[in-house]
């Protein structure tokens, strides 16, 4: 056998040189090195440790119960261990624990603590709990000090109460020998004084551990902050009582800080030594320029509460001020705000909605049948699902028909049912059945306010919920844009585009409030969405220093989109502090005050982008907006920045395979020929559309006919006067600046000139391998570090990998060779 070489770990190898010939000649036994970083940080050990520290510490309180009845018998028994054999001795015990119970009370219960030995095992308990359920059951920190010290404080007393009682024998146990040991010194140094010194003791400790500031306890008038700025004190301010003073709106705020600065202090302890940081409450605009008194009740309900202690033992101080003002709640920036009432949108009769007659469907069913006949293809069954705007006719046909063949006759049935916007679906999807889509000859409106006011909206959990419109199977269609997570929409003019972006726009109103949501709209067309220009103060973000909210002008365009992917990599830098994975993640730990503000942490509403007209843009701007758009439809999903984007012009001009790659869910209102559809849907069908909202959805590889929500501007304007109305922000959610006229304006306009000859071969090199590294570059190329480095830099400067991220390969932003060749082209680097 050969020989091995003696592998072993490193301080063996030092104590015993490998020289020694009796070592080299005898095969050694490798003993596995045990790794104790891994051994305590085994799930399945810490799992372990867990629940043995909490069976042990319930096992220790039964045996002190049992102490209390059966302590004095098994004393005796216990001291003549070591005389008698173990076994004999624990035979002999009566403590419910045997031996062990005995043993381990003599010496915490009889030695130590007496009576106050009861609440030690709570300190392994609260251990295992956290190794268990990797939560706090209590505060362990602070249950451990205080655990600490009323053992030692009660054991204090008990001494002094069994000493003055003179009953030492029959109640021994209750002081333990520590608590006695102390009372007799203290009886000899200060006599039956020492019940002073253990008050005192005890005095000491509760001003000090729970931040008793008696004085402004004691000065505080009103009720405490908490109670005057419920949400029903808002409501009926006349109950408040600040109400009693309503001639000094100054002395009344005055009052209400005093209040919260003893709530602070008094009601919920903060450790000492542990900076509080105090938020400056979110400036809030006020519609008129005097502050009524309600709006400084509201302006103190969202103003301080102390939301992260600054101290290593983030964990346990930020669970000690969730506990004591509970989660944090973005919606209280606003905390009036009222969603818009359903019944500011249009009225609709269910009944009155024009069915398609029995006469109607026996005509089509026939004709179908008929047509397919006359080619030979025999049907076994056929059933009709009446929808909105189609009727879906199921065909099951006998046994031995190509589906293939009638796909071919898709023509021939819509001219024999003289209908345009026939539709074949063969097969559909899951159904095992050919579905032949037919248009209504009376096609029914599907009223925003019946899907709105729909259950399935109301109950809807998405995180943003968009209403797309009614299947043919008339179901409501409701998806969530932050799992699509971005949308693409054509549709040639007048078939539906504008209702549609207006009706995904509501949805999302109806949904979330202000502090969850930011808009930020462009709008090249400059009509259609301005009646959203009220919602300016609630839901729409702005770049600093520009005067409207609703983007128009190209130029602004590209630096609103540049600063979207500041505030994405910044939205990044956040999630990466706070070791969250997204958007959801990271708010979750900002409203359990997992996160100081301090440290830039703030809570993050959904931005969605809203593009109306992509074409406009893409003919004045052309890689100057591609490119921008191209990196947050691939990147900011997971910081919850979400595209929507339309176009009248389906080519492949506008919609670029960059910009297509990275919409997979797209949308599209009847466009003007297959071509057309093909750019938009990768197949055609959206030209039979039959318009006024009637379009194709696809997403997840399917396609889903729907029937677009209809909802009118006057409805829009209704909406957004109620919100625009109401107090808001002080202005919009501002946007990251970006610095745009200089020479590295927009990623277009770089000079490739400088760049690496080498640049666009890394480039295919990095998509082949979908690895954003150095190193790959330096070793398949061949080149020295500082060269791939550079290399590297500027496949980042033409978003062809992300930016550095540390240790971890750089992200990798084109996913086929086909996009980038595109891309590099355009750079003019193909
Ligand atoms: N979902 C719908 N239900 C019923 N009718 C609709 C629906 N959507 C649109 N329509 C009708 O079609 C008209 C044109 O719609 P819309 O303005 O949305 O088209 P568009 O595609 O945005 O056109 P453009 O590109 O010219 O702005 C509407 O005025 C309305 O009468």
């Amino acid at each position: 056998m050969a020989e091995k070489p003696l592998r072993g770990n490193t301080y063996r190898t030092k104590n015993k040189p490998e020289t020694s010939a009796s070592t080299a000649s005898q095969p050694a036994f490798d003993w596995p090195a045990l790794d104790w970083g891994a051994v305590a940080s085994s799930p399945k050990n810490i799992l372990i440790s867990g629940v043995i520290l909490m069976v042990v510490s319930a096992l220790l309180e039964v045996a002190f119960l049992s102490y209390i009845f059966t302590g004095t018998t098994d004393q005796s028994e216990v001291a003549a261990l070591g005389y008698e054999p173990a076994r004999q001795v624990g035979a002999n015990t009566r403590n419910v624990l045997g031996l062990f119970g005995a043993f381990v009370s003599q010496v915490f219960v009889y030695r130590w603590f007496g009576i106050a030995s009861l609440i030690i095992p709570l300190i392994p308990f609260l251990v295992g709990w956290k190794l268990v359920f990797k939560s706090e059951l209590l505060n362990l920190n602070r249950t451990t000090k205080e655990v600490i010290f009323y053992t030692i404080w009660v054991s204090m007393l008990m001494g002094y109460v069994v000493m003055v009682s003179n009953s030492a024998t029959s109640l021994s146990f209750l002081p333990g020998g520590f608590g006695y040991y102390i009372n007799d010194l203290l009886r000899d140094l200060l006599g039956y004084g020492n019940i002073i010194f253990i008050a005192i003791v005890l005095f000491i400790f509760v001003v000090y551990f729970y931040n008793v500031d008696p004085v402004e306890r004691w000065k505080a008038a009103p009720a405490p902050a908490n109670e005057t700025l419920t949400d029903a004190a808002i409501a009926e301010p006349e109950e408040a009582p600040i109400e009693a003073e309503p001639d000094s709106p100054k002395k009344t705020h005055s009052v209400l800080d005093e209040t919260y600065e003893d709530e602070v202090i008094d009601e919920k302890p903060v450790p000492e030594s542990e900076p509080v940081i105090l938020p400056v409450p979110e400036p809030i605009a006020a519609s008129e320029p005097e502050v009524p008194l309600e709006l400084e009740l509201e302006m103190a309900d969202i103003a301080p509460i102390p939301l992260l202690v600054d101290e290593p033992d983030v964990d346990s101080v930020s669970e000690e001020i969730l506990r004591n003002f509970g989660q944090y709640d973005p919606t209280l920036d606003l905390p009036s705000y009222q969603f818009p009432p359903l019944e500011l949108l249009n009225e609709f009769n269910e009944n009155a909605l024009e069915k398609v007659s029995h006469d109607e469907l026996e005509s089509n069913k026939e004709r179908i049948v008929e047509t397919l006949g006359s080619y030979g293809i025999n049907i076994s069954k056929i059933k009709a699902t009446i929808g909105p705007t189609v009727t879906l006719y199921e065909i099951i046909p006998e046994a031995g028909v190509r589906i293939s063949k009638i796909q071919n006759l898709e023509k021939d049935i819509a001219l024999s049912l003289a209908a345009l916007g026939i539709r074949i679906i063969a097969p559909m999807p899951g159904r095992g059945t050919i579905g032949i889509e037919v248009p209504n000859k009376n096609r029914e409106t599907v009223f925003i306010r019946s899907v709105l006011g729909s259950e399935r909206f109301q109950k809807s959990t998405y995180d943003l919920p968009v209403v797309l419109g009614k299947t043919v199977s008339n179901e409501i269609y409701i998806a969530d844009l932050a799992k699509m997570p971005h949308l693409l929409m054509a549709g040639a003019t007048g078939q539906g585009k504008s209702v549609g972006l207006n009706v995904i726009l509501a949805s999302l109103i109806y949904k979330k409030h202000p502090a969850q949501l930011k808009f930020v709209l462009v709008d090249p067309k400059k009509v259609e969405l301005t009646l959203f220009n009220k919602l300016e103060r609630h839901y729409l973000a702005q770049l600093p220093n520009s005067e409207e909210a609703i983007i128009t002008d190209t130029k602004k365009v590209i630096h609103t989109l540049n600063s979207l992917c500041i505030e994405m990599d910044s939205r990044y830098d956040l999630l990466k502090e706070a070791t969250a994975r997204n958007l959801k993640e990271y708010n979750a730990k900002f409203v359990q005050r997992k996160l100081n503000p301090e440290k830039g942490h703030r809570f993050l509403p959904y931005i969605v982008l809203v593009i109306d007209e992509l074409a406009d843009l893409m003919m004045t701007a052309g890689k100057e907006v591609e490119t921008p758009i191209a990196r947050l439809a691939q990147l900011a999903r997971a910081v919850g920045i979400h595209l929507v984007v339309a176009t009248q012009r389906p080519s492949v001009k506008v919609i670029t395979g960059l910009i297509k790659a990275n919409f997979p869910a797209r949308l599209s209102f009847r466009v003007t020929s297959s071509i057309d559809s093909r750019t938009i849907l990768d197949t055609g069908g959206a030209e039979q559309l039959v318009g006024q909202g009637d379009m194709l959805l696809a997403i997840n590889s399917e396609i889903v006919r729907l029937q677009c929500p209809f909802i009118d501007t006057r409805e829009i304007e209704d909406v957004c006067d109620f919100i625009g109305s109401q107090r808001g922000y002080d202005g919009p959610y501002p946007l990251p600046e970006y610095e745009g006229d200089d020479a590295a304006d927009g990623r277009g306009e770089i000079d490739t000139d400088d760049f690496d000859a080498l640049l666009p071969d890394a480039a295919r090199l990095i998509i082949t391998h979908q690895q954003g590294s150095t190193s790959l570059i330096q070793r398949k190329m061949k080149l020295g570090y500082n060269r791939a480095g550079r290399i590297m830099d500027q496949l980042e400067q033409i978003g062809v990998v992300g930016p550095f991220t540390g240790s971890k390969a750089r992200d990798v932003l084109f996913h086929d060779l086909e996009s980038l060749e595109q891309h590099l082209r355009s750079m003019g680097l193909g």
